[in-house]
């Protein structure tokens, strides 16, 4: 999942990407990584859940896991990954894209009946992203990719009402991020291809990085 590539000057910047299911984090992740370096910046690309041994019983383990077990097996693997990987990376100059991130718990974990409150107190203590984008597409559009693609997690919607009340929760996500100060930005994909996308990211990213040196 990692990408590296480069020689490190100065701090790099914190970016993670969510949105709901099928929006093409993943897809943009991989390809916004490769812009970056191409342009010059050590990036690193990595996801949450991690690849770590608490992130692959997160990942694999939503059916297993429900409620505040599963919010608290997220969070953990999070702080660990933001501690061990993120954190030292962007110290040494690296650039890193992660593929999910708080924003997402607070979608998903109320949709699993956790109270947002609760969620956001657990992350109190947690790094906070330079740039937390948020993709937002149409939930009939997601719904199609996530149907074409395969729903590898109870949290995977498997008709348009469950994407079109994802949708709704990251819309509400983004209000509550932002009124709590959060570098929250919303990036809505339209029709764009992945790659059109991840361009427009690229720019942006770019333009913020510029800026700070
Ligand atoms: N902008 C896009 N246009 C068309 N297809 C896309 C786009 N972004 C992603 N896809 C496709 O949609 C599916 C879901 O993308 P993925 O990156 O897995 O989404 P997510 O990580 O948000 O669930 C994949 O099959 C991917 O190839
Ligand atoms: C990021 C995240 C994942 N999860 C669980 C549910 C997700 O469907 C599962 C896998 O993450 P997900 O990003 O959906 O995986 P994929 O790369 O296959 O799109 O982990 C949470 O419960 N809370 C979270 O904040």
């Amino acid at each position: 999942m990692a990408s590296e590539s480069g020689a490190t000057h100065g701090r790099g910047l914190f970016v993670t990407l969510d949105g709901p299911s099928g929006v093409g984090k993943t897809t943009v992740s991989t390809l916004l990584g490769e812009q970056l370096a191409s342009q010059g910046v050590p990036t690193l690309v990595t996801a949450t859940p991690s690849p770590s041994s608490i992130g692959e019983l997160a990942r694999h383990g939503t059916h297993e896991f429900h409620g505040p077990s599963l919010t608290c097996l997220v969070a953990a693997d999070r702080y660990h990954q933001a501690n061990i990987m993120i954190s030292p990376a962007v110290e040494q100059g690296t650039t890193v894209v992660c593929d999910r991130f708080v924003p997402s718990s607070l979608v998903l974990d109320p949709l699993d009946g956790i109270e947002r409150g609760f969620v956001w107190d657990i992350y109190r203590k947690i790094l906070v992203p330079d740039i937390a984008i948020v993709l937002m597409g149409d939930a009939s559009l997601c719904a199609t990719r996530v149907a074409n693609r395969g729903r590898f997690s109870r949290f995977h919607g498997s008709d348009y009402e469950d994407h079109r009340r994802e949708r709704e929760y990251f819309t509400e996500a983004l209000a509550f991020l932002r009124g709590a100060g959060y570098p929250a930005h919303e990036y809505d994909i339209g029709r764009a291809t992945a790659r059109e996308v991840a361009a427009g990211l690229a720019h942006f990213i770019l333009a913020i990085k510029d800026g700070r040196s």
